[in-house]
């Protein structure tokens, strides 16, 4: 995945060029698509090679040089990867990782007078303060990757089993740990008991352990902060009176692993229906009319993905244009090419990654205007 962005977006590096503009009048207009400058890129802890690439392929193409901070809990990674791209022969001084805490190394860069431009992934709580940073020191233009609770929605002519695994994936995928996670699953009426009986042994089956042996589907939480609130969630889904079908405790004695868990008789009021959890628990609720879905899904402050799962044409397709988010996986999750589009809808973000919408966060335009000398000719 990593080789196969950074392939993408050597391809463009050449293809990234000005317009010549017909204009009113004896000028002769011509855009410049210039790089913007030093680019302060922040990325959190859950993918740390992925995102890395997200962040630095279009900086890179569009001839910026870079300053990226990353996680604490994740150092190695992105200058790992640096070594890598010096030995290959990137010039000293424009590729440069930097290692430290949020409040500091990464206030520092959000507000730095030097840094042209701020792309930021974390929490949407820790976007607001670096966008108030950036607005704060010297006006730095920012893109935003934040948080998410997305919905997966199973329709009525689903084949169950697929919905099962699919919509199993789309929330337990690398520990829950996932911006996009398909963490409101909405279960037609029809297809419910049956999906809900089904989901619940397939969480049972899910193999928890060393993630370094062959076979293992679910490895530790980050750390013991994001265990504990995975816990505190729990905890909370309990005591709101939605059903624990299985799960809900600490997995063995060591380490942070939690049981994968899933909660039927979910209500869209709950914490655990509307707080981004981050953790091995899959929240199921009940829907009955295509219009209701629409408007219970649409009904949270995020806007990140969704997954629709349906074999009817029209059905998907009015769910990919109501649902407010910035991607739409029908009958799939979780499909991240270089090629296509990220990003999301309200407080997911602001911008996007990846693919060609992704250039236009690391380039200026400048207009040049110049007289022509016989405007007969024009
Ligand atoms: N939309 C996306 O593409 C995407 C992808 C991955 C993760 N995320 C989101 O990231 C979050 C999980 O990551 P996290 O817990 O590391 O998030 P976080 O916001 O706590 O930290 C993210 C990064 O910001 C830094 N940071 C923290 N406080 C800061 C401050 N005051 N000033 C500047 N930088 C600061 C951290 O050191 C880290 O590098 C989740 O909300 C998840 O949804 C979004």
């Amino acid at each position: 995945m990593l080789a196969r962005l950074f392939r993408y977006y050597a391809g463009w590096a050449d293809k990234i060029h000005g317009l010549t503009v017909p204009a009113d009048g004896n000028h002769h207009v011509q855009t410049l698509h210039e790089p913007i400058g030093v680019a302060g890129q922040i990325i959190p802890w859950n993918f740390p090679l992925i995102l890395f690439a997200w962040k630095v392929g279009p900086a890179l193409a569009c001839g910026n040089t870079i300053v990226l901070k990353t996680a604490e809990q994740t150092p190695l990674t992105a200058l790992y990867a640096a070594k890598l791209f010096h030995e290959a022969g990137l010039p000293p001084g424009v590729l440069n990782i930097v290692s430290g805490f949020g409040p500091t190394v990464g206030a520092a860069l959000a507000s730095h007078m030097d840094v042209d431009k701020l792309a930021f992934t974390g929490s949407t709580e820790t976007g607001k303060i670096v966008l108030e940073l950036a607005a704060r020191s010297n006006l730095k233009p920012v893109t935003l990757e934040l948080g998410g609770k997305s919905p997966f929605i199973v329709c009525e002519d689903a084949d169950v089993d697929k919905a099962v695994e699919l919509a199993h994936f789309a929330l337990f995928f690398n520990q829950g740990q996932c911006c996009c996670a398909g963490s409101r699953t909405y279960v037609h009426e029809r297809v419910y008991d049956e999906f809900l009986e089904k989901a619940k042994a397939r969480a049972m089956r899910r193999i928890v352990g060393d993630p370094f042996k062959q076979g293992t589907e679910q490895g530790p939480q980050i750390d013991s902060e994001q265990f504990q609130k995975v816990l505190r969630y729990i905890k909370a889904g309990i005591e709101s009176d939605a059903t624990l079908e299985c799960g809900g405790e600490r997995f063995g004695s060591k380490g942070y692993f939690v049981q994968p868990t899933v909660f039927s008789n979910v209500q869209d009021d709950m914490l655990i229906a509307k707080d981004e959890i981050f953790g091995p628990v899959q929240s199921i609720l009940k829907f009955k009319h295509l219009d209701e879905v629409i408007r219970r899904a649409n009904q949270t402050h995020y806007g990140l993905a969704a997954g629709v799962f349906t074999t009817n044409i029209d059905v998907a397709n009015t769910l990919s244009r109501a649902l407010r988010v910035g991607t739409v996986w029908v009958n799939c999750f979780d499909v991240f090419d270089a090629a296509i589009p990220f990003g999301g809808y309200k407080m997911s973000g602001i911008g996007r990654e990846k693919g060609i919408y992704s250039l236009k966060n690391y380039l200026q335009v400048k207009a040049i205007v110049t007289p022509l000398r016989n405007p007969a000719w024009l």
